[in-house]
């Protein structure tokens, strides 16, 4: 089992709130109400900016090359594959990125980006990067569990570029990259008797990224 494995173990509930919350059933099924969607893009959008910056610290956290190099993935990951997706899907509803930049952030953006930001500048490199791994490795279980059949089987799913963005090859990648460098910090820095404290973190991410989903459905319901 590796700390990502004991990671999700250790904070069962917490992760299941978020890989299964009902906004994620509902985009599976393609129910998802499209304003919810667009709430959900436009902070995201936000929420990128920040987690650009929670990179850019690992970057500074870090003392090898190595490390330095797997947050410098994480980085342009976000500036040059995410972030194309969200401006080309906001473009359909014909939101600029000066327009979506705007916005206010909301609470549930605010709360976890300036969490994790806060791990990173308050913890190690392990605390920042535990922080980041719902985000980076869920978003990739979560891809696959829409598209069990693969990305050219989602057909004319109404979701089927938010899908697809994430079940892909490329995104796949990404994410196994980021479990494996994980696992490979955690063995180099990691005491047993650090691993509560670690699992805390995980546990109170999936959470935030739970709450994140709730506050797109709720912004809607409230009209
Ligand atoms: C709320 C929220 N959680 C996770 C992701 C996914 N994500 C954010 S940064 C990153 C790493 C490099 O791309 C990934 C996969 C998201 N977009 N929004």
């Amino acid at each position: 089992m590796d700390i990502f494995e004991r990671l999700k173990a250790a904070a069962k509930a917490e992760w299941s709130s978020y890989v299964d919350h009902d906004f994620v059933r509902q985009m599976g099924a393609g129910t998802l109400a499209p304003p919810a969607f667009q709430t959900y893009l436009v902070q995201d959008y936000l929420f990128l900016i920040q987690f650009a910056r929670a990179y850019a610290l690992a970057i500074y956290k870090s003392r090898s090359l190595a490390d330095m190099r797997a947050a410098q993935r994480g980085l342009s990951a976000i500036l040059d594959v995410e972030m194309d997706l969200h401006v080309r899907l906001c473009g359909r509803w014909g939101l600029t990125p000066a327009a979506i930049e705007a916005a206010p952030e909301h609470l549930a953006t605010i709360a976890y980006t300036r969490f994790v930001l806060d791990c990173g500048v308050s913890g190690d490199l392990l605390d920042l990067h535990v922080a980041l791994a719902p985000c980076v490795i869920g978003y990739a279980e979560i891809g696959r569990r829409l598209a069990p059949d693969g990305v050219a089987a989602l057909g004319d799913h109404p979701y089927r570029d938010w899908i697809g963005e994430y079940a892909g090859e490329v995104y796949q990648e990404i994410a196994a990259g980021a479990r494996a460098h994980l696992a490979a910090l955690a063995a180099r820095s990691m005491t047993e008797q650090r691993f509560a404290e670690l699992a805390a973190l995980f546990a109170k991410a999936s959470r935030l990224e739970a709450d994140f989903w709730q506050m797109a459905l709720n912004d809607v319901a409230a009209g």
